[in-house]
């Protein structure tokens, strides 16, 4: 089945230390029903065309990850959950790879690092942030759920799933013709591998969270691939339906997840009062207080 695009608003904002920009985010009627359905075609040609990159930062084991439409002539990217530190390792490989970097995405204000929006539009100029609107955290760009994010004939579908913080949300690959199969959830930290994200800081709910997954990522067909913004266990991707079998945690019924997660007894992450009030600021609140 085809996808009817209906343009229905921008969801621009700007941050006052950022240059204004225009670029889009899409709004798409009925899309969610339709994400919900098992009618999409399946193509190999449609899915080859994904250009995919998993890449580490080991001292706060994130995952950061690189998509590109390699069929567009442009060959337009963006990168989800980059880390400050691995910026210039991240940058490289776009321009290795001959990609144009349309956006620097976060699936959250992250606690245990800087994230890397802001360095990458300081060095790459005309990339554009986006953070949920939920987030209450400075980007070029806000997005709600059913948005999209499109780069070429591909685009990421935004789905709400707070609980490990007030305002994360969770990306699904998407295709503008058919749907690629099998799609691809970036889960943040709201679903990790075998595990889930703490919900005790940042407007955590571990209510919220159980029902976040199990509405919103549970309901994704069972061979969507999951890469999660953590891993602390060596894992490097699962999908869905090995996480309705086995997550030690989202397995359980609500009052069991409830009593998991509020015995977890984790320490504070090392960098979340850095962390928190920079990626506010898309990383950068440091940087722009010291140069005002
Ligand atoms: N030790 C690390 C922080 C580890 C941690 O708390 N991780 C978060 C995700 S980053 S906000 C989490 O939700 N973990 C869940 C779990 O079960 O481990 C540091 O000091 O940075
Ligand atoms: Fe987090």
């Amino acid at each position: 089945m085809l996808l009817k695009f209906q343009f229905l608003h921008f969801s621009t904002a700007f941050s006052p230390k950022f240059h204004k920009i225009s670029a889009p985010v899409i709004r798409i009627t009925k899309f969610r029903s339709q994400m919900g359905s098992s009618s999409y075609t399946t193509s190999s040609a449609s899915s080859s065309k994904l250009l995919f990159r998993q890449l580490f930062e080991k001292d706060s084991s994130t995952y950061t990850y690189l998509l590109a439409d390699a069929s567009h002539p442009d060959k337009p990217a963006l990168l989800v959950d980059p880390v400050d530190k691995t910026v210039d390792r991240d940058l490289s490989l776009v321009k290795e790879l001959g990609l144009k970097l349309l956006y620097a995405i976060n699936t959250h204000v992250h606690a245990d690092h800087v994230t890397g929006t802001g360095l990458i539009k300081s060095k790459a100029p005309g990339v554009k942030s986006i953070i949920s609107k939920a987030s209450n955290a400075k980007a070029d760009l806000f997005v709600e759920p059913g948005d999209k994010i499109c780069f070429g004939d591909l685009f990421l579908e935004v789905r709400s799933t707070p609980g490990h913080t007030l305002g994360c949300v969770t990306y699904v690959t998407g295709d503008g013709h058919n749907q690629p199969q099998p799609r691809i959830a970036f889960t943040g930290d709201a679903l990790l591998i075998r595990g889930c994200g703490r919900t005790d800081f940042q407007g955590g709910s571990s209510e919220q969270l159980y029902k976040s997954v199990h509405s919103q990522i549970f309901t994704l067909p069972k061979d969507t691939f999951v890469y999660p913004a953590h891993d602390y266990k060596g894992f490097s991707v699962s999908t869905v339906g090995e996480e309705m079998l086995y997550n030690p945690r989202l397995t359980k019924d609500k009052e069991a997840f409830k009593n998991i997660m509020a015995n977890l007894n984790l320490s504070y992450p090392k960098m979340i009062d850095v962390a928190v009030p920079a990626n506010m600021f898309c990383g950068l609140q440091d940087v722009e207080s010291k140069a005002s």
